[in-house]
């Protein structure tokens, strides 16, 4: 019998709101002959990204949720990638998109460690997305400098809203943590060519390189905490809209990531809601399941933040608005 060809890996990571769904979307149309798998892991309780995937056949997306791969949920991790491959016997591609908050050295690791993962997968790289907006505010954190560190290809991405200073800064930062990735410049993470990076496993000495690099290490996530409020009933959507600016703008140190789905007066279409360091955008998605309960789902990623505080602004909210 023949060998089965090994199903080619694509880690895509990247901070908190830079673009990583928006990217993977971009990549499936693109791609829409190649059978590609997709792994979503969310730190909240509710996968809001598999709903932002447009138009995938659900049985090619695994979601995991509520803790990262690269620590809690390990094992989840592997035996889903298993069974993801027993289900779907003609899995070309699988993409794997981490949390914002991933450190990828454990999600890269089992590739070349895990005997089971090994005998199915080959690791064609990692991509890393990077908000050029928010970068500065961001650097400090641990996470992210380990996901430009461990890429290969890495999109600096949001450059239109960025001034040319910001710009400058951000190259130069990034090329000081990787001086051997390819750093590609995109809007809405649209990248052309993207295809290429992802089907051909080319870079696997580079990883195994820096897998030995010094810093290597157990997972760490600073004190990042999520968490999900979930209201019933209609919004009414101008008012939301103006409400959520302002609130997203005066939590914006303490809320890096909300996103979210909510249920707008006179529009069958499900809101979906999001702010990435107080930059807020509310766009439209699919139309709202009817068999489904009507129901109102946010999801906060932060640090410092109390759950009984943003409630009571959101019921404050409410109150104001019946
Ligand atoms: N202005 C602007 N917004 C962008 C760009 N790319 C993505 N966005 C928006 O940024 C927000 C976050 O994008 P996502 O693709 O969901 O980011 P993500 O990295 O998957 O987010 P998490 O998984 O929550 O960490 C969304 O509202 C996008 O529409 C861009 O180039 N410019």
């Amino acid at each position: 019998m023949p060998v089965k060809p090994k199903i080619p890996v694509t880690i895509v990571t990247g901070f908190l709101g830079s673009g990583k769904t928006t990217f993977i979307n971009n990549l499936l149309l693109q791609n829409y002959d190649v059978k590609i798998g997709l792994i979503e892991n969310e730190f909240g309780e509710v996968s809001i990204d598999s709903k932002l995937i447009a138009n995938y056949q659900p049985e090619n997306i695994i979601e995991l949720n509520n803790g990262c791969i690269c620590c809690s949920i390990f094992n989840e991790f592997s035996l889903a990638l298993q069974e993801l491959v027993k289900k779907n016997d003609h899995l070309e591609q699988l993409i794997i998109e981490t949390t914002g908050i991933a450190d990828p050295g454990p999600i890269i690791e089992p590739f070349f460690q895990d005997p089971d993962l090994e005998r199915l997968f080959e690791l064609s790289g990692t991509i890393c997305l990077v908000d050029s907006v928010n970068f500065q505010e961001e650097i400090g954190n641990f996470e992210q400098q380990k996901q430009i560190m461990l890429s290969d290809l890495i999109i600096l991405n949001k450059v239109g809203d960025a001034d040319e200073t910001k710009l400058a800064y951000v190259r130069k930062k990034i090329s000081a943590l990787n001086r051997t990735a390819q750093l590609v410049e995109t809007n809405f993470a649209f990248l052309d060519s993207a295809h290429l990076y992802m089907l051909q496993p080319q870079i696997q000495d580079e990883f195994i390189k820096k897998l030995r690099r010094p810093f290597y290490s157990e997972p760490e996530h600073s004190d990042f905490h999520s968490f999900t409020i979930r209201f019933s009933g209609y919004i009414n959507e101008p008012r939301f809209r103006e409400w959520f600016k302002y609130f997203a703008s005066i939590y914006r140190k303490q809320i890096f990531r909300i996103k979210g789905m909510v249920n707008f007066e006179n529009n069958p279409l499900t809101g979906i809601v999001q702010s990435v360091g107080g930059m807020t955008n509310i766009s439209e998605g699919s139309v709202a399941n009817p068999y489904e309960p009507l129901e109102n789902v946010i999801v906060f990623i932060g640090k410092g933040i109390s759950k009984f505080e943003i409630e009571k602004m959101f019921q404050q909210y409410l109150l104001q608005e019946n």
